[in-house]
């Protein structure tokens, strides 16, 4: 008998996701003889939930919720014996690794697509020893002003809110120093930023790493190493065009295997949420997730 597991987070994107609950069983019900639905009441229960999936062996994982949701998901799933396939319907307001994945933003169209989807291999990201995630990194007060984003902010401007705070962030920013390890080779400098992109995704803005693809094997690592007037403001026009690692002021590499450190105490941003304490070492755990996808 097939079995799927729907976990809804009812608090995500303005408490939507219970009235679409019934939409997303009937539609894992064309597939499945079973559907068990489980509601998260806090912190760490869609990674409970997901850890179930994996012993039980579900043959299907849905979750309905924002990033942070999903993020749990994938932590409970990634390096498991067993790995049931996961599907999602994103509730947020970023939805980056929906972006990055072709998932429609329209939640009934994301679960239509559960009815026949396609089961893609695609890679997610390990901080050694700690957890994982699907999007990205981020080491700066850049990134740090993203936690000032308010659910007001985010409710009106959307995912620009976070490019809102991340630019007033930049007024009176200094460098940190910055020593990577990658691959083999060493990078070290002074840096206002640095982003580790797993997808083309990051921050709503889908030409961030154009040429990222969401299974290449690759962390696509960029440091923003200079910050001064006018240049600053050639950053905009190439990050929407998908040019920000030809951007002078920007270091670009890709790696599979990184260690990051500072002589500063800085905090790593994952997918989004606060991190740990630097030093982090990461690798990228490559095809670790069926994640379904729209046929083509
Ligand atoms: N029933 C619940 N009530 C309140 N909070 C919950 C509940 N279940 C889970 N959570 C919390 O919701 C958070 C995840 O929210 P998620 O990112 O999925 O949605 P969101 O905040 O609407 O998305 P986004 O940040 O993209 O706007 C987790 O921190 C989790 O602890």
């Amino acid at each position: 008998m097939t079995k799927a597991m729907l976990i809804i987070n009812p608090s995500s994107g303005q408490e939507k996701g219970l009235s679409f609950e019934q939409e997303a069983i009937d539609a894992l019900k064309k597939r499945h003889e079973e559907v068990i639905v489980k509601y998260t009441e806090g912190e760490n229960d869609a990674h409970r939930f997901a850890e179930e999936a994996c012993e039980e062996r579900y043959d299907t994982l849905v979750s309905m919720g924002g990033d942070g949701t999903i993020n749990e998901s994938i932590n409970g799933l990634a390096e498991k014996e067993y790995i049931p396939d996961f599907g999602f319907v994103p509730l947020g307001t970023v939805n980056d690794f929906a972006r990055a994945l072709g998932i429609p933003m329209k939640e009934k169209e994301a679960i239509r697509l559960l009815e026949n989807p396609e089961a893609k291999p695609v890679d997610i990201g390990k901080i050694v020893g700690e957890r994982y995630f699907m999007n990205v990194l981020a080491v700066g007060a850049i990134a740090e002003a993203t936690y000032r984003v308010s659910p007001e902010q985010k409710s009106k401007f959307g995912s620009l809110a976070y490019l809102i705070e991340g630019a007033r962030a930049f007024k009176n920013e200094t460098p940190f120093d910055l020593e990577i390890t990658y691959d083999g080779n060493r990078w070290e400098g002074e840096a206002y930023l640095m982003l580790v992109a797993l997808t083309n995704s990051v921050g709503g803005i889908e030409s961030f790493a154009e040429h990222a693809d969401v299974n290449d094997g690759a962390f696509h690592v960029f440091i923003l190493k200079e910050l001064s007037l006018p240049k600053v403001v050639t950053l905009i026009p190439d990050l929407f065009r998908g040019e920000l690692k030809s951007n002078e002021q920007v270091e670009y590499f890709k790696a599979s295997e990184l260690s990051v450190s500072s002589g500063e105490d800085l905090v790593v941003n994952i997918d989004g949420d606060e991190g740990m304490p630097l030093p982090f070492e990461a690798s990228v755990l490559h095809n670790e997730l069926n994640v379904f996808v729209p046929d083509k």
